[in-house]
Parts: structure tokens; sequence; C-alpha cells
């Protein structure tokens, strides 16, 4: 049981680390525990899926492996080779979590989806196992009351593109333990991330701030006071911000970002019903299209050329 080891052997323990969803997130977290040194199996629902997240992983470390040796082939492939010696596949989510330490979800934000998963891994998994949620926008009080472990349950908010952004947001709900927070907490510096910490509120720090701010640029375009490319523009060169919000959303996806502005204005403690929040017609209209931001192809703008 988590609770009777010590923050440094709960820490330690962690060796083999299952993600659950190899899309965009997932990819990126399974990449960079495996440059960390874990032994990392990546879950996802069929062979066609976990194609595309081995093809994320295979560009990204393609970009790593450059930078640290920019005129080595050799040393380059032996670099992308080792770490995909660190990751195993699966579309059998019970089985990989019965020989994890450590599982980490990164499937489609849907309440009632995680916590399926979650309550089938509950029983599957060893008793110390620590679970985490990589969600964006739902309370990890609520998909942790599909288990029994709620004291080795967390939120591991990881950012997007995951190897590039530092910051990782840890959540504790009223039931973590110190000893999981700890382990959550040591797990990210591994990772050579920073960690800050939050309780367990809609949209942590970050996504509390920038989803607002991406519905208002929605809002200030569709009252037509501007277009989406001078909003764009004058994020970046008038507020620092390495993208403007439009093509932020395109990077995010489309559909995480209507799947967050939906659960908040429907229900989200504190959020309900509220203005800052209130669905956007043109991201319905656009995720009704499958126009999903650059991972289909076309968003705001078109990535197809
Ligand atoms: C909604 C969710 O819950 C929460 C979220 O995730 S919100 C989204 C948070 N993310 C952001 O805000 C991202 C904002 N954008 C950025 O920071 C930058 O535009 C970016 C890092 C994505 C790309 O940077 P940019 O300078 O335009 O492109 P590029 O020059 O190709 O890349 C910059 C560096 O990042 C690296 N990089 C970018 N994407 C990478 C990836 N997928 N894998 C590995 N390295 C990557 C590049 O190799 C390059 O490294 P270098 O500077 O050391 O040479
Ligand atoms: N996109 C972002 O910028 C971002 C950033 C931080 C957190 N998140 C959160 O991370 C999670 C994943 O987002 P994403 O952008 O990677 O989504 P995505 O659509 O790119 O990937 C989700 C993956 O999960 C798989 N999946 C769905 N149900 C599954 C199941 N039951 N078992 C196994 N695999 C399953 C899908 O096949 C897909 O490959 C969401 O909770 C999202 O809110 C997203």
């Amino acid at each position: 049981m988590a609770a009777a080891f010590s923050t440094s052997s709960a820490a330690a323990a962690i060796k083999n680390v299952t993600v659950v969803g190899g899309g965009l997130m997932g990819a990126g977290i399974v990449q960079v525990a495996a440059q960390s040194g874990y032994k990392v199996t990546m879950v996802d629902v069929s062979p066609d899926s976990l194609d595309k997240g081995r093809k994320i992983i295979s560009s990204s470390l393609a970009r790593v492996a450059k930078k640290k040796h920019a005129d080595d082939q050799a040393a380059q492939k032996a670099f992308v080779d080792k770490v995909f010696d660190n990751i195993a596949t699966s579309t059998d989510a019970a089985a990989a979590a019965a020989s994890a330490d450590l599982v980490i979800e990164a499937i489609v934000e849907n309440l009632a989806t995680k916590q399926k998963l979650f309550a089938a891994l509950d029983t599957a998994a060893p008793a110390h196992t620590i679970f985490a949620s990589n969600t964006s926008s739902l309370p990890i009080g609520d998909i942790a009351s599909a288990t029994k472990r709620g004291d080795r349950f967390g939120g591991l908010h990881f950012f997007n593109p995951v190897p590039q952004m530092k910051l990782v947001e840890i959540i504790r709900t009223k039931d973590t333990s110190d000893s999981t927070f700890a382990a959550l907490t040591d797990f990210t510096k591994a990772l050579s991330k920073s960690p800050v910490s939050c309780k367990d509120t809609p949209g942590f720090i970050v996504n509390r701030l920038l989803v607002p701010y991406m519905l208002e640029a929605v809002r200030l375009v569709e009252r037509g006071e501007a277009t989406k490319e001078d909003v764009d523009l004058a994020m970046k060169l008038g507020a620092g911000y390495p993208m403007g919000p439009f093509e932020l959303m395109d990077y995010v996806g489309l559909d995480t970002v209507k799947f967050i502005t939906d659960g908040w204005y429907e229900g989200g403690v504190g959020l309900k019903g509220e203005k800052l929040v209130e669905p956007s017609e043109t991201i319905n209209e656009l995720v009704k299209n499958k126009a999903l931001g650059r991972k289909s192809g076309k968003g705001f703008y078109d990535y197809s050329k």
C-alpha cells in the first residue's frame, strides 16, 4: 500500500510506467519517460493507433537526436534506438497495468470513458501502483472515484508538445496521500520537468487562464473586430506568446478545446453557465466538420499543403 512506503522509496519504486492513450499527449509522455530511462508501455485501442503514436515519437525523437548529435548520423540512430528499446506497445490496458508502478492516462477528455478505464485498471493493477490522469479539465477526484485507490491517485498534467514544454501540473485531491504526491513530484523531476502543484479545481492553473483567453479570441473575431490572422500576430508580437490563440487552438486540437468548454459550461464546479466559458458556435461547426486542427490537417488554418 502507498501509505506504507516512505517518500523516497515511493519514488524509487517507479520503474515501469504504462501510458494509456498514444495520441498527441500520450505519445509525448511515453517519449520523455523512455528518454529518461523508464520502461514504458504505450497502450491504445488498435494497432493502427499505436502506429500513429510510434510515428509521433519517431519524428519528435529525430529532432532531439539531431540537436544532440548534429553531424553524427550513427549517434543519432543509436540514441533513437536506445529510447525505443525502453518502449513496448499493447492494446490490452489491463495486462499492461498489471506490471506497472505508475499508470498515466491520456485518452479522450470524457469523464465516463476515463472512469470506465480506471475501474478496469483498478482490479488489474497491483496495490502499490499509482494512477494519474493527464486530463485538461475534469476533476481528478471524479475520475479517481471509479477506483478504490484514491490515496494513490493524482493529476499529472503535461503540456503540448510534451518533449518541449517544461511544466507539469501535479494535482492532489483531498485523498491523494503525501507519498503519492512525493512520488509524482520526483517522477516529474526525473523527466527534467518543472512541477507546480494545484488543488483539484477546474482547469488547474494554466487552462483556467488559457481557455477563457482562447474563447475570447474567437468571440472577438466572431464580432468582426479583427481577423484571426491579426489576432495571432498581435498576441505574438504584442504579448510575446510563441503562438497566437488560433494557432494554439489548432495545436491543442479543437475537439479537446470543445470537450473542455462543454464540460465546464454544462457543470464544471463554479463555471456552470458562465459566459466566460460559453461554447463557441465557430468551434462546434469546425469540430462537426472534422476540422480538428493540425492533427486532422485543417482547423482554423489549413495544414494540408
Ligand atoms: C490544453 C492542454 O490541457 C494544455 C496545453 O498543452 S496548452 C498548450 C501549451 N503549449 C503551448 O502553449 C505551445 C506554444 N508554442 C510553443 O511553445 C512553440 O511554438 C513550439 C515549442 C510548439 C514550437 O516552437 P517554434 O520555435 O515555433 O518551432 P521550432 O523552431 O520548430 O521548435 C522550437 C524548439 O522546440 C523543439 N520542438 C518543437 N516541437 C517538438 C517536438 N514535438 N518534439 C521535440 N522537440 C520539439 C524544436 O526542436 C526546437 O528546439 P531548439 O530551439 O532547441 O532548436
Ligand atoms: N492536446 C493537448 O494539448 C492536451 C494537453 C494536455 C492534456 N491533454 C489531455 O490529454 C488527453 C489526451 O489528449 P490528446 O490531445 O492526446 O488526444 P488525442 O485524440 O490525440 O489522443 C487520444 C488517444 O487515446 C486513445 N484512446 C481513446 N480511448 C481509449 C481507451 N479507452 N483506451 C486506450 N486508448 C484510448 C485514442 O485512440 C487516441 O490515440 C485528454 O484528456 C486531453 O484533455 C491534451
